[in-house]
């Protein structure tokens, strides 16, 4: 079971140059691949494209498959990342029922809330009434009440505090091992590595490096490009400004 991507190119309407791309990437069932990038380096639209949701002005190249067949965007899951995409006017129940419409068996909201480790009561809340960390955990219940076996998960740690951003991590971990296949999007490289396997890297739209996690180790000397290793190097500094040394920089 793999999700392919080969030569997604991403350009707007009358350029030639594009916006993103060519990437290509594989995701195994089981696997998380992280993409991380700067601000602008083309994130959200990869998303975008996987779930033939791109701007009208944006045109599309490239092979996307699952399985060998062509990737249908009913395969996947997206959990977006505004807790905005929540429903403000019903209770978070209904809105898992909602979701779970996709989903071929029937969905039982307390054992997926008891999934994303809410109580049963946190359904009966509405979105102004859950805090930041149970609102994205609500969203990622929403994700997996689809029943897709492919998650598109976008930025699940943002604005979070470090506790609730590292129980998100481990739950994905945990989706992980039950077969699903992450495409984890996040700046939160820190707490990326620790689920994905591999971290596609992207600097102005360009696939500088897909790197394996363990090339993120110290001062980053297994990284092959100077975006990647000046990315994990600036990463480490905002978390622990002792962890860099002159001496690490060979
Ligand atoms: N509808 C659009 N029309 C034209 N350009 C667009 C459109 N949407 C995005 N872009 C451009 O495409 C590039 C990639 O944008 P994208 O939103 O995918 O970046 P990102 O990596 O998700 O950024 P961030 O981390 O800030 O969310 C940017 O230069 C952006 O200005």
């Amino acid at each position: 079971m793999s999700l392919q991507v080969e030569a997604l190119t991403l350009t707007m309407k009358g350029h030639s140059q594009p916006l993103v791309g060519p990437l290509s990437w594989r995701l195994e069932a089981g696997q998380c691949m992280g993409l991380v990038g700067g601000s602008g380096a083309g994130k959200s639209l990869v998303a975008d494209a996987l779930f033939q949701a791109l701007p009208a002005e944006i045109e599309c190249q490239g092979r996307m498959t699952l399985n060998d067949a062509p990737l249908s965007p009913l395969s996947m899951a997206l959990m977006p990342q505004s807790i905005e995409a929540l429903d403000p006017l019903a209770p978070v129940t209904q809105q898992i029922r909602r979701f779970a419409r996709r989903n071929a068996e029937a969905v039982d909201p307390t054992r997926l809330l008891a999934q994303v480790q809410l109580e049963a009561e946190a359904g009966a809340l509405f979105p102004h009434q859950l805090s930041g960390g149970m609102a994205r955990r609500v969203l990622l219940a929403l994700t997996l009440a689809t029943g897709a076996d492919w998650l598109v998960i976008d930025e699940p740690t943002l604005g979070l505090d470090p506790t609730v951003a590292d129980q998100l991590i481990q739950l994905l971990s945990t989706l992980k091992a039950q077969g699903k296949g992450v495409l984890l999007i996040s700046h939160d490289l820190v707490r990326l590595i620790q689920v994905a396997d591999e971290v596609m890297i992207l600097a102005s739209g360009q696939q500088v490096e897909t790197a394996p996690v363990a090339a993120f180790d110290g001062s980053g000397g297994g990284l092959k490009h100077p975006f990647s290793r000046a990315l994990w190097q600036a990463q480490q500094w905002t978390q622990n400004p002792l962890t860099i040394h002159q001496g690490d920089e060979r």
